[in-house]
């Protein structure tokens, strides 16, 4: 996981929904809130990420919230639409937000990398924050800043001391978990996943920026946005284990 960088990636697998064959506990999916059941033994989330540059010195912690072990943060991303109509993965009472952030942890408690924790159990840990369109969120003003140096397939430009808690929502008490997957390959069942019920605001054109990156390579001669890059819900076949905290 390198944190100094501001990758631009692409998921091939945008184009179809993939189905895992056997996979019961697959993700996104959508809270309904009245099925989900209070947990007063579920902690507030507590993060303490370290913006050095240098990752071997961070102690980029997350714990708290429903994790018994202690996760290091690996790297962070988003999920958005074409349009501020939809683009989340998740949903609440079917409620689409224009986008969501991704924090990725992996168990460095139970693991020695983070690949081994991606197909492990209780490898990983993944916090989702909604994000709306409103005020500008300043936090998230330099990321956006470096995003057209990184328009293209592959492009990386360095990006360093970012503080990512910067875009956790001031309530960190309220979130549903439930476990979970990868939303995209390799779709490992994983995940805790902790969706943050508060959301952050961030403006139209901040936005934007993000639509304006693309999944093809400046060779290519159809260059095609970086939009919609969101996995379809899938069903929840278990019995309910999402719980609301706060
Ligand atoms: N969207 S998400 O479920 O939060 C998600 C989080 C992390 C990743 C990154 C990733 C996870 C695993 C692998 N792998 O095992 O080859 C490669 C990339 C992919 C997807
Ligand atoms: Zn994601």
């Amino acid at each position: 996981c390198s944190s100094k960088y501001v990758l631009s990636q692409i998921h091939p697998m945008w184009q179809q929904p993939l189905a895992v064959p056997g996979g019961h506990c697959q993700s996104p999916i959508d809270i309904v809130v009245r099925k989900s059941v209070f947990d007063s033994a579920l902690k507030p989330l507590a993060t303490d990420y370290d913006p050095e540059t240098c990752q071997q010195i961070w102690n980029n912690a997350l714990k708290g919230g429903p994790l018994q072990d202690q996760f290091r943060l690996c790297q962070f991303h988003f999920h958005w639409g074409e349009s501020n109509a939809w683009g989340s993965e998740h949903t609440v009472d079917r409620r689409l937000f224009p986008a969501e952030l991704h924090l990725v942890h992996w168990n460095s408690d139970k693991y020695s990398l983070f690949e081994e924790a991606v197909s492990g159990d209780n490898g990983l840990a993944v916090i989702g924050v909604f994000l709306k369109v409103g005020k500008r969120h300043e936090g998230l003003q330099k990321l956006v800043d470096a995003l057209p140096a990184i328009r293209h397939k592959g492009s990386v430009v360095e990006f360093t001391r970012f503080d990512p808690a910067c875009l956790l929502p001031s309530n960190t008490e309220d979130y549903w978990t439930y476990h979970g997957s990868l939303t995209t390959p390799p779709l490992t069942e994983s995940v805790t996943w902790i969706v943050m019920k508060q959301h952050i605001e961030v403006s139209h054109d901040q936005l934007a920026v993000f639509r304006s990156l693309l999944f093809t390579s400046a060779e290519e001669e159809v260059q095609k946005s970086m939009v919609n890059n969101f996995r379809v819900q899938q069903p929840l076949v278990r019995p309910s284990h999402t719980s609301l905290l706060g």
